[in-house]
């Protein structure tokens, strides 16, 4: 093996295997990149919600980052749940300390349950210590609503909210459409602080989404990590989720996970195809 990149994911633990470290871990390992992980909270879930939350202390954050950050240098870095304005602080200062540039910061608020993921006195940290250091923020439309103070109902809403987050500070917006009107297409909208691009895909009508903002900013992560454009890892991580949705798994008797195994696996019988012709 030649060039071994490796992705940071610094988030909760999913007890489920859907969501938070594990859907990124999985993720990064399907996409080709060594995963490593710095655990901020454990949580009890599956498929039917959150049993508990239980947060780490800020200085076991630190030792994880420092271990991390003296001898794993990761190539990109993606944050997901990281509750409280004490392990923010932390984070920001290790990110800033270790010059962690390719950052992607997936702001995870609320688990699609209900339950917080971070406490609400904690989005003002974010938005001070953390947006300025991301290259690229990924919020669903009810975070971007919480981050920038503004209502979003229409595409337009979303362009002017995207501008925000860049005047915020990170270097590029990436809005997600995954909760937008059922009847509307679905967009999701990147913003480099001079063009926006939309990508639009097909909604999918199935109650397995959990996971999936965890797994498509770990897909972009990881095609970061590789060296790609913010454009390139953003079109990889569209066809990588829209895939594991496409074949969710419903397995648990709530809402099921994404499937990880789905774009590899189109992709290898696609090459098996190509081979028979
Ligand atoms: N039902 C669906 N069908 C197809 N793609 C979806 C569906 N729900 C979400 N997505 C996509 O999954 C990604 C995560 O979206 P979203 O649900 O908005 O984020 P989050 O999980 O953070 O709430 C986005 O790329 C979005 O377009
Ligand atoms: C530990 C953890 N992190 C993140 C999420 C968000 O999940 P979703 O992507 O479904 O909103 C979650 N449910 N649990």
């Amino acid at each position: 093996m030649t060039n071994i990149y490796k992705a940071l994911t610094i988030a909760g633990s999913d007890s489920g295997g859907g969501a938070g470290i594990q859907a990124d871990l999985k993720t990064f390992q399907e996409l080709g990149v060594y995963g490593m992980s710095a655990l901020t909270a454990v949580t009890a879930q599956n498929t039917l919600g959150v049993h508990g939350v239980y947060p780490m202390e800020p200085a076991a954050v630190a030792a994880q980052l420092d271990a991390l950050g003296a001898d794993l240098p990761p190539d990109a870095v993606k944050t997901g749940m990281l509750f409280s304005s004490e392990i923010i602080r932390v984070v920001a200062e290790k990110a800033a300390q270790y010059e962690w540039r390719r950052l992607v910061i997936d702001p995870v608020m609320v688990a699609k349950g209900g339950s917080r993921l971070l406490l609400r006195e904690a989005v003002d940290a974010l938005v001070a210590r953390l947006l300025p250091l991301a290259l690229v923020t990924t919020p669903n439309i009810p975070e971007a609503e919480l981050l920038t103070g503004m209502r979003i109902a229409s595409l337009q809403d979303r362009e002017i909210a995207a501008k925000t987050l860049v005047e915020m500070g990170s270097r590029y917006a990436l809005i997600k459409g995954g909760h937008g009107a059922p009847d509307e297409p679905m967009v999701d909208l990147l913003y480099d602080g001079k063009e926006f691009r939309h990508l639009e895909s097909r909604r999918v009508d199935t109650r397995h989404t959990h996971g999936t903002g965890c797994t498509y900013s770990a897909a972009l992560t990881a095609g970061l990590a590789q060296g790609r454009t913010v454009e390139e890892a953003m079109d990889t991580a569209k066809a990588f989720i829209q895939a594991a949705i496409e074949d969710g798994l419903g397995i648990g008797a709530g809402h099921g996970p994404t499937n990880h195994f789905a774009y590899q696996r189109r992709r290898r019988s696609e090459t098996h195809d190509a081979a028979q012709a």
